[in-house]
């Protein structure tokens, strides 16, 4: 205990030392406003700065975001947590944009890949320049209009009506997790389409990858992390390991497929394969073709399995939660259903038999993808982001950035504020994504930017929007849903944003309409 003690104040005091003769050596080039220092937060602390709000839980400090986007306006503010480098944060569209533009400049940088590398390692999320190139060439290979195709046509709803079943054996009372339940659903969906292999929610792989995300986005929290952690962090570590060895298996069956595929070329058999099977592991494979080194293809693969499945999952369960909690909307999304089915001269039926979601097109459903839209505006899955200038570099409003500074935006605050989406932002309201003739308008990626944007722009966008926009309207006209509580559902500390505790529900099969 004693040894920990003084370790401790050993490391407290190199750090303070580090951080004060970074302040020295940076001094004369600092973050300015036409020549005056940026404004800060209220409750701004002497020497600790703005430490103790990000020392909170990630849901509450989503809150402090949203203070500030209030207070501020589109105004850029500082941020200062000790021993990390001097940081505004954006809220004006207009800088967002000069981000997503000036790629290269603002980049993941040290700050970011110090703490997600033992996850991610060389994966896209992480990776610059050729390596990064090369892996978003690779995913574009796997995410083409060909293959969703596939993915609408064949591998979703199978997936989709597995769950329609698993949903129908427990109606009458029981408790199910909506959101293991779509969870159930991507996982399959990626795994089956981008690995050519069997995942489900419950392996032990996707338990350890929940707990090393929730890790991970801690490390972005506490500034004195690689201390903490060398005391507390046995189970992150453990958890990171089952991780990496789960991207070894992945690549292993990859390489045994390639070696049965050949055989089966060789002996003709390769006519007889479906769709699915022909495109199954098409990511895998690419990556393996582009990159070679196998520890690498790991982290690519597990890094894409991260960005396609949780993401989805995770917007699904908010859309439900939103759902359940405007009947009104729910309504209209079964409306438009009916319509479609009336329109195409299909019976109404709530049986699977003569149900077919391949109907369910964003063209097709313009009302159930704005509502996909604006559950995705409120609760965006990836929340937060965080860059570092490579350069010393001056925003569109005129804030200077010295190099190495730090830029930090919350989408998550973004997406509420009233100078963009209006005095009733904080509301559920999906036809603020719809014109007056009822189709679908589009909002730029600075003012949306839930996907990202510029060059590297969602590669999944169009994937998650057809998975959302098959199983919303499929599961509100085969089930009702309600919850078994009132609570207001936060989300747990990820990268991304997981409900905590799930979203408990009961469910019913609707049989007459
Ligand atoms: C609703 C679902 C989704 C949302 C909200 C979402 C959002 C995002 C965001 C914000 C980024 C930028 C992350 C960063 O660099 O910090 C990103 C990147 C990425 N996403 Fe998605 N995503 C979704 C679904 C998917 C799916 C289904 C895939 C398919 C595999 C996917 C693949 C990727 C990839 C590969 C990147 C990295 C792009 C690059 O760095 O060039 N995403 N996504």
């Amino acid at each position: 205990m004693g040894f920990v003690h003084h370790a401790a104040q050993y490391a407290l005091g190199a750090l303070l030392l580090a951080f004060l003769l970074r302040a020295f050596l940076s001094r004369g080039k600092v973050i300015r406003r036409n020549g005056e220092p940026l404004r800060k937060p209220s409750d701004t602390l002497p020497l600790v700065g703005n430490g103790i709000q990000f020392l909170q839980a990630r849901w509450k400090l989503f809150g402090w975001f949203d203070k500030c986007q209030r207070q501020f306006g589109y105004e850029t503010i500082a941020v200062t947590v000790p021993t990390l480098p001097p940081g505004v944060i954006i809220h004006d569209p207009r800088n967002l944009e000069y981000v997503f533009k000036h790629e290269g400049v603002f980049t993941k940088g040290t700050f970011v890949k110090g703490r997600s590398w033992d996850l991610f390692g060389n994966g896209i999320i992480n990776a610059d320049g050729e390596l990064w190139k090369t892996q978003r060439k690779a995913g574009l290979s796997f995410l083409t209009t060909a293959n969703i195709r596939v993915l609408t046509d064949v591998a979703l709803p199978q997936h989709l009506f597995e769950s329609v079943s698993d949903l129908k054996q427990r109606e009458g009372g029981a408790t199910v997790d909506l959101q293991h339940v779509f969870h159930e659903i991507t996982t399959k969906v990626m795994g089956k389409m981008a690995y050519n292999m069997d995942m489900h929610a419950d392996d032990e792989f996707s338990k350890s990858f929940d707990y090393a995300s929730g890790g991970t986005a801690e490390r972005f929290q506490n500034p004195l992390w690689f201390i903490t952690e060398i005391f507390l962090g046995a189970k992150l570590r453990a958890s990171i390991a089952v991780v990496k060895e789960f991207g070894d298996r992945i690549v292993s069956s990859a390489v045994n497929d390639r070696e049965s595929q050949k055989a089966r070329d060789s002996a003709g058999f390769a006519e007889d394969e479906s769709k699915l099977d022909q495109i199954s592991g098409s990511l895998i494979q690419s990556l393996l073709d582009a990159i070679g080194d196998q520890t690498m293809v790991a982290d690519a693969a597990l890094t894409y399995l991260s960005a396609g499945r949780d993401t989805t999952g995770q917007a699904l369960t908010w859309t439900f939660y939103l759902l359940m909690r405007h009947p009104e909307v729910a309504a209209k999304v079964r409306k438009e259903v009916q319509q479609l089915f009336e329109d195409r001269k299909l019976p109404s039926s709530t049986t699977e038999a003569d149900f077919d979601p391949t109907l369910f097109t964003p063209a097709a459903m313009p009302y159930a993808m704005a509502v996909f839209y604006e559950a995705l505006r409120l609760f965006p899955p990836i929340p937060f982001e965080i860059r570092q200038c490579t350069e010393d570099v001056t925003l569109p409003d005129g804030t200077f950035l010295p190099r190495h500074s730090v830029l930090v935006w919350c989408i998550w605050a973004m997406q509420r504020s009233k100078l963009t989406w209006g005095e009733d932002a904080n509301d559920f309201r999906p036809e603020r994504f719809l014109d007056a003739d009822g189709k679908l308008v589009s909002r730029s990626a600075s003012e949306f930017p839930v996907f990202y944007g510029g060059p590297r722009t969602c590669l999944g966008r169009k994937m998650a929007e057809a998975i959302a926009v098959q199983v919303i309207p499929t599961m509100m006209w085969l089930f009702d849903f309600a919850p078994v509580d009132d609570r207001e559902r936060v989300s747990k500390t990820s990268l991304t944003l997981p409900m905590e505790g799930g979203l408990p529900v009961t469910v019913e099969t609707r049989r007459r309409v």
